[in-house]
């Protein structure tokens, strides 16, 4: 490798232009900095799997998937886990279901009550608000005119209405938008998607900047490591066809490189748990840690339902529609699960069946098991040993299979079972006795795709950054992005993201 060539220069700059990076990168810019965002993946381009929303599960593993793989997981039969994450300009959101969800305000007063004033329900929703433009005519949310196209109010497919009608007769309420007053109850989704195309923050914040006055986009750079002087974050050093770059910042620097990416940055950069870091031979620039705990993630175990008709195609619309969140108690005061379902069955590899179906994925949004990520080494090529414990804590085991006997209820309700001749496949007799259904549990959860919380934001000693985003122990440097929520919000983490994004960007321009 050649030594650092190529220099570039910005007020700001972005690590990472995903859901949030775009977004910091956007309201920076508008703000009136300089901002040089840094991306390892491919931009200029359109994909259409990434486009057509209904081809998503083409991207896994593809050249857009960082296709990380967990190490062996002691509570799921040893499997090393997919996590697939979006390795291009929009980041995962190119490769996520478009699902949007705000989450439980219980979320948001909860991290303010960890010591992060500023989080509160009452503070982050008029951001949500002034993200989203919602592509419907429901009343409540009139006046929303943000950048993010949410679409609601659509036509779902055929299956999807006879599961939602499924759910109801196994006695859940339907709720017209779990967006609003509450989340509980069966929905239909609301997505990131605009006139049959996926709508990303990419789409939305950056691509009215691109060749702008004061904006650089510098793709296909894999950042290495942030540049100090002192204790002052001022650069970033990245490789891009084999060559090693760096730029400079005049203001500050911004990880956005996600719950995966950004501690990875830190660590390798001297910024982590100094015991860990100095057994890779690296300098401690920082003794924080947490950087890299603290790992939480949603999960998903399967109910396979095959039907006797066929399943018609869904255009322009992903092949999950519909969505519940219930409680796996009913004393719970916020929904643990959220299963999400299916047009498709979407077999294990050592499951069979026909082709025609649905699947019920048994979601568990509250999970208590917390995972890691660590360095293997201190080369860039060395592979993160990222290790989310899965259902290392019995109550996610329990959880998941209040999640799974709900899904078999509704499997088995008449608007499945006589409209479509559906029947339950799987776990069908595996899950007979509990001990049966733990260990098909075990065998065959997935996450979610929501890894968060590695950047923890807090004020306590395995904080990473304060409530301001500012990373403990070092200046001019801050981390905008899924990683630094406190605890994992109770549904999908896009929206979360993009609002972190926001806030981050008022954070820089509105000092106090
Ligand atoms: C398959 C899948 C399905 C999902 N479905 C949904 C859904 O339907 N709804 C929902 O709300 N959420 C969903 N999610 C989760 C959601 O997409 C993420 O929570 C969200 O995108 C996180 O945003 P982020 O900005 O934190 O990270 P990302 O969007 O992942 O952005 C990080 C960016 O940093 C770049 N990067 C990382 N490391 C480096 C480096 N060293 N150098 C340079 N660049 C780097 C990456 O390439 C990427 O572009 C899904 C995720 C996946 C993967």
């Amino acid at each position: 490798m050649s030594e650092p060539s190529n220099r570039f220069q910005a007020d700001v700059i972005v690590v990472g232009a995903g859901s949030a990076g775009s977004v910091v990168a956007r309201r920076l810019l508008d703000a009136g900095a300089s901002v040089l965002l840094v991306e390892a993946g491919p931009g200029g381009q359109r994909f259409p799997a990434v486009d057509d929303p209904t081809r998503m599960h083409e991207l896994w593993d593809s050249p857009l998937d960082w296709g990380y793989r967990t190490v062996p997981q002691e509570h799921a039969h040893g499997r090393r886990l997919h996590l697939p994450r979006g390795r291009a300009v929009g980041g995962s959101h190119n490769l996520n279901a478009m699902i949007w969800v705000r989450g439980n305000p219980a979320d948001y007063d909860d991290w303010a009550a960890r010591g992060n004033p500023g989080w509160t329900w009452k503070d982050v929703r008029p951001v949500f608000d002034r993200i989203e433009a919602v592509d419907s005519a429901q009343e409540e949310q009139e006046g929303q005119e943000g950048p993010l196209h949410i679409l609601t109010g659509y036509e779902p497919s055929p299956a999807h209405r006879s599961i939602v009608e499924a759910a109801q007769q196994a006695g859940l309420p339907f709720n017209p938008d779990y967006n609003g007053a509450s989340q509980d109850g069966v929905s239909f989704m609301q997505f990131t998607i605009r006139e049959h195309r996926r709508w990303t923050t990419a789409d939305a914040y950056l691509e009215p900047i691109l060749g702008s006055e004061g904006f650089t986009l510098v793709t296909g750079a894999v950042v290495h490591r942030l540049l100090f002087e002192g204790e002052r974050c001022v650069g970033v050093e990245w490789e891009r066809e084999g060559v090693l770059e760096h730029g400079l910042a005049g203001q500050e620097v911004v990880l956005s490189a996600g719950a995966i990416g950004s501690p990875e940055i830190l660590m390798r950069s001297g910024v982590g748990d100094a015991a860990d870091l100095r057994s890779h031979g690296i300098a401690v620039r920082a003794d924080l840690p947490g950087v890299g705990r603290n790992l939480q993630d949603h999960w998903l175990v399967p109910v396979i339902v095959a039907t006797g008709r066929p399943i018609p195609p869904s255009h322009g619309l992903p092949h999950t529609q519909s969505h519940l969140f219930w409680r796996s108690h009913p004393d719970l005061p916020v929904p643990d699960l959220q299963p999400l379902h299916f047009d498709a069955p979407l077999y294990e590899r050592w499951m069979e069946g026909p082709p025609d179906g649905v699947s019920l994925m048994a979601g568990l949004v509250r999970p208590a098991s917390h995972g890691v990520i660590r360095l293997s080494g201190p080369s860039p090529s060395d592979p993160l040993l990222i290790d989310p414990r899965v259902l290392s804590r019995h109550a996610d085991v329990t959880a998941l299979a209040a999640a799974v006997r709900l899904c078999q209820e509704i499997a088995a309700a008449p608007a499945l079972r006589e409209e479509w001749d559906a029947y339950e496949l799987y776990p069908g007799s595996l899950a007979d006795s509990t001990e049966g259904l733990h260990a098909y549990i075990r065998e065959t959860v997935i996450t979610y795709h929501h890894q968060s919380g590695t950047c923890r934001m807090g004020v306590d000693d395995q904080a990473v950054v304060d409530a301001r985003l500012r990373v403990r122990g070092v200046e001019g440097l801050r981390v905008a992005d899924a990683s630094i929520m406190p605890t994992v919000t109770t549904g999908n983490t896009n929206a979360p993201a993009i609002m972190i994004a926001e806030k981050a960007a008022e954070f820089m321009t509105q000092p106090v």
